[in-house]
């Protein structure tokens, strides 16, 4: 897979090559791009902004700097990705689509956002989607990149190794996790759960299940309306 992301903050993707995801590039599993949107400009002040048609607040981020920057980075199997505020909530189903494409190009905006037409006219030539990562309202879309991108390579085969496997996350189930423990047995006078420590991995397994249920109810009721017929068996229920 190939990642491209195009913002006026590249400093700002920085983390891409670290941990994780730097040894997934190391290791040839991805290739990064991080593109300076001011490259694409061509006046002294490199501007990349200016101001709303029908007034409002801020900035509205220019076309003609855009449009010839995803001309360059997109390709003919890329899928473009722009986060904002108003787009589709990002979720783990689209993490895994994501991770199946060659080519994915993320449109980091600032200001008040990207000129609409630099999507529509995108959208005449490959796949885009407006994403959110939230509903809270961050500065611009950088942070957003880092999340989805670190959401969608740890799917990627080989990247979190033996130990862990993708299929194990949250979610994978339609349930929140339950909690985890480790040594010591007794910490600032709190145990571990004893089942944790018999050996009786039917019980334990029984256990967490019981577990991710009772938290999924108590914190994400709604996620439980979602589960896929027949999910629920009848020691479920009783939960
Ligand atoms: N993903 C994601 C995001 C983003 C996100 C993503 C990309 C960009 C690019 C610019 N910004 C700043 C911005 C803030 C607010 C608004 C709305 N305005 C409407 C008119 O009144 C003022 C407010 C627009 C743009 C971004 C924010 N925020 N939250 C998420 N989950």
């Amino acid at each position: 897979m190939r990642l491209d992301v195009v913002t006026i903050f590249p400093e700002y993707l920085d983390p891409l090559r670290a941990a994780l995801l730097g040894r997934a590039i190391d290791r040839g599993l991805i290739e990064v791009g991080v593109h300076d949107l001011r490259n694409w400009t061509h006046d002294v002040h490199r501007a990349v902004d200016d101001a709303p048609y029908g007034g409002g607040p801020g900035m509205v981020m220019k076309p003609q700097i855009w449009g010839p920057a995803l001309d360059e980075v997109c390709g003919e199997n890329t899928r473009l990705v722009v986060p904002t505020p108003a787009g589709r909530p990002f979720t783990q189903a689209m993490a895994h689509q994501y991770a199946a494409e060659e080519h994915l190009v993320f449109a980091c905006g600032r200001y008040e956002g990207i000129d609409q037409r630099v999507i529509d006219d995108a959208a005449r030539r490959m796949p885009v989607d407006e994403v959110s990562i939230g509903d809270y309202v961050l500065v611009g879309g950088e942070a957003a990149v880092l999340v989805m991108v670190e959401a969608v390579v740890r799917l990627l085969p080989g990247v979190l190794g033996n130990a862990r496997s993708a299929e194990e996350d949250s979610f994978s189930d339609g349930l929140l996790e339950g909690p985890s423990y480790t040594r010591p047995e007794v910490w600032r006078e709190l145990a571990v759960p004893d089942v944790l420590r018999s050996g009786n991995h039917a019980l334990i397994d029984r256990w967490r299940r019981d577990q991710a249920l009772e938290r999924t109810v108590r914190r994400r009721p709604e996620l439980i309306g979602l589960l896929p017929e027949g999910s629920l068996d009848k020691h479920d229920l009783k939960v």
